[in-house]
Parts: structure tokens; sequence; C-alpha cells
């Protein structure tokens, strides 16, 4: 039996793709729509917004239907609305939202406590294994005589409202986790003087229409690795976070990751 899905943010640029690869799945079924109020195509239908044609669901705030999990691609306070709407519907909660405060973060937690969540800032295959590899380099290279200078690099489209990204942030902990770092810089000004071990930087590109790339970088004394991972397309998150739908509905609660989507 195909699984009854919720979307907020239906008519947001990850919405439309939501829509649009979840219902040409046949083991997915988009019952309910959820936007705010005040977008101009709400009480739309949400299949014509996301130009696929019509699927007899209307961009809404509320709703009769059950869905056994509900994806969140938002803002802020639409990803407070989504942990709610998740709760109260007794539904699986897909969190993708970033730039978070750590009033909504710690509302997501509360809220795994009594329904499967799966959170993660990144649902794309490669931005995930990619985290991997670069816990394995972090590991290996420590204690590296002469040190590895980290940093992050992430690039994304003009309309991007957060920053830095939530997945540098996350490569970032996920390095600084195996290293042993913790100061954190957000890009170089004046006279810094020379840079510390014990730093990583994040640096954001905002340009053009970009979907989304992370490049991690281990500088050493004579050699570097960089990592670079790039979507040419918005479709990677969206099948990721579908996926992500599928694995979390009847789950017990709890909170997951897209390692434990992916089995990685
Ligand atoms: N985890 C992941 O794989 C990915 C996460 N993201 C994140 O998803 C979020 C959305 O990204 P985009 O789709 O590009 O943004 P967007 O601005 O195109 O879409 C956001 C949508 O949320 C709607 N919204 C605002 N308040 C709402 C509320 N209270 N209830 C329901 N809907 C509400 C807006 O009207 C808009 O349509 C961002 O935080 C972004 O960083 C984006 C791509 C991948
Ligand atoms: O806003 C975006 O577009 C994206 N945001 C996510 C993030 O902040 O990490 C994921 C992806 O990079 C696209």
């Amino acid at each position: 039996m195909a699984t009854r899905i919720a979307i907020n943010g239906a008519a947001g640029r990850m919405g439309q793709r939501l829509v649009a690869l979840g219902s040409a799945d046949k083991d997915l079924d988009i019952v309910a729509c959820f936007e705010y109020s005040g977008h101009p195509k709400f009480g739309q239908d949400a299949g014509t917004v996301a130009g696929i044609g019509e699927i007899d669901v209307t961009l809404a705030e509320e709703t009769a239907a059950e869905y056994a999990a509900i994806i969140d691609f938002s803002v802020p306070a639409g990803a407070h609305a989504a942990v709610e709407r998740a709760v109260n519907a007794k539904a699986a909660l897909v969190m993708a939202t970033t730039g978070l405060e750590e009033e909504h973060q710690a509302k997501i937690r509360e809220a795994a406590q009594v329904i499967p969540v799966v959170w993660a800032p990144s649902m794309s295959t490669t931005v995930n294994l990619t985290m991997k590899l670069c816990e394995i380099a972090a590991e290996a290279l420590k204690d590296i005589p002469g040190g590895a200078d980290v940093e992050v690099l992430e690039r994304h489209h003009r309309f991007k409202e957060d920053s830095p990204s939530g997945t540098a942030l996350r490569f970032g902990e996920l390095i600084a986790n195996k290293m042993g770092i913790t100061n954190f810089v957000h890009g170089r000004e004046g006279r810094p003087g020379a840079r510390p071990h014990n730093e990583i930087a994040y640096h954001a590109i905002r340009t053009g229409d970009n979907p989304g790339e992370h490049t991690i970088i281990f500088g050493l004394l004579g050699e570097t690795i960089e990592m670079t991972v790039r979507a040419s397309n918005r479709d990677c998150y969206a099948t990721g976070a579908l996926q992500a739908a599928k694995f979390a509905a009847g789950k017990k609660p709890g909170l997951y990751n897209m390692n434990d989507v992916l089995g990685l």
C-alpha cells in the first residue's frame, strides 16, 4: 500500500520538486500540501504550481486527510509548524529545513521522543557519502606532522536566506569531532594573523541558481586534499527526502539521520 505523505512548504523550490517526483512514485500518495497562507499561490492545486498538472491537492494550512509522514522544506517558522503538525497527526517527520535557531532544534529533539524524525541538512546520497569520506580523512590526518588545515567552502543560489549552509556546518561539526577542533570562523578580514591549527573556517558563495556545492579542503604542508560534491539540480535532495519518508513511516519514535535511511 502506498505511503501517505504531506509536504510542508509545497510551493517552494524544493516543495515543487517533491510534488513532482512524489506524484510519479507509485509507492507514495501525496494527500496534503501545506503552505504559508500569505503565499501568492495559496489555494491553488499543488500539482499545477509544480508544473505537472492537477493532483487534486490544494495548497492549504489544514487538512482532514491522514498521513504517515510529513516532509518539511520551508523556513524556521514553517519547520516549527511542521513539528506541531507531525506530533498532532502522530506522523513521522522528515526535517530538511536549515538555519534553525536552537529553540527550533530543541523542539525537533523533543518531538523525536514521541514520533520518528529523520533530520538532515542534506538529503543527498552523495553529500552524506562525502561526509563519511571526510570523517575518514579527518581521523587519518588529526595528528599528521605539520597539521592539516580544514576549510569548508559552499556555493548556493542567490535566493538562499541562511549562511553558511546547514550542510557546511555539519561537515565542519563531523570533522571537528574527529580532529578535536574547537574554534570556528566565518570568512576572514583585516589582519587575523597566522592561521591557528585549532580552527575550521567557513566560506559562503551566493551566485546565480547554484543548487548546492560543497568543497572540503584539508591543507597540509606540501600537499592538499579537496573533496567537492555538487548538485546539478534539486532532485537529489527531493529523492532522498521521499526515501526518508518511506523509511520513517511506521518506525518507532526516535531521531534518525540519512545514514540510517541510506544504510551508510
Ligand atoms: N536537507 C536538504 O536536503 C535540503 C534542505 N534545503 C532547505 O530547505 C529550506 C527550503 O529551501 P527552498 O525550497 O529553496 O526555499 P523556498 O523559499 O523556495 O521554499 C520555502 C517554502 O516554505 C513556505 N513557507 C513559509 N512559511 C511556511 C509555513 N509556516 N508553513 C508552510 N510553508 C511555509 C514558503 O512560502 C515557501 O514556499 C531551506 O532551509 C533550505 O536550506 C534545501 C534543499 C535541500
Ligand atoms: O538552500 C538550499 O538550496 C540548500 N540548503 C541546504 C543546506 O543549507 O545545507 C542543502 C543544500 O545544500 C541546498
